[in-house]
């Protein structure tokens, strides 16, 4: 992958995966849902694209992080804001998927607000690597740097995505 990867184009291609999929399913008003940090800008410049008058929702994953007895709270945790998500179909919305553990927790989180209707996850850059039988339904781009490698989204404003090297555990 390049080091600074063209996130409008990836926005592009998801924006167009999603509407696809809104057309396929018969769905009119999908719930965002966005899991904090990058996820929930994304899902906010998917609204905006997509015209949708409802705020995206966002979650947080902090307290079903499978590491929380070991790495503890995070200073700048926030809580998770949802609408009434029951009978919903909720997109659920994250920058990259890896090991997938992010969005087992998500899903967690999501189950204490109510039962959507259904759950479709939407990911800019799906990695190898997972641990979890979890994969997205949509991915802008499916891409695998290397175990050295960390995809970075930073944002909000402006939103990019870089290819730097991992932090060493
Ligand atoms: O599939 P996984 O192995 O769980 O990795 C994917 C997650 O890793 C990053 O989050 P991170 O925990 O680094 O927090 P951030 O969103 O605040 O950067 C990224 O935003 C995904 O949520
Ligand atoms: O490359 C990766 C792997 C996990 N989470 C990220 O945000 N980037």
């Amino acid at each position: 992958m390049d080091n600074n990867y063209n996130i409008d184009a990836l926005l592009d291609t998801l924006e167009q995966q999603v509407r696809d999929w809104m057309q396929a399913r018969g769905i009119a008003d999908p719930l965002l849902v966005g899991i904090h940090t990058a996820g929930v800008w994304i899902a906010e410049h998917l609204q905006q694209r997509l015209q949708l008058a409802e705020e995206p929702g966002s979650l947080s994953v902090t307290f079903y992080r499978d590491d929380f007895s070991r790495v503890g709270l995070h200073p700048q945790s926030k809580p998770s804001l949802l609408p009434d998500v029951n009978n919903r179909h909720v997109l659920l919305i994250d920058d990259v998927i890896y090991t997938g553990r992010t969005l087992r927790g998500a899903m967690n989180e999501l189950f204490d607000f109510g039962r959507p209707a259904s759950i479709t996850v939407a990911v800019l850059v799906a990695r190898q690597g997972r641990e979890l039988p979890i994969e997205p339904q949509l991915a802008a781009l499916h891409a695998e740097p290397g175990a050295q490698w960390h995809i970075e989204v930073t944002g909000p404003q402006p939103l990019a995505l870089a290819v730097v090297p991992r932090a060493a555990p």
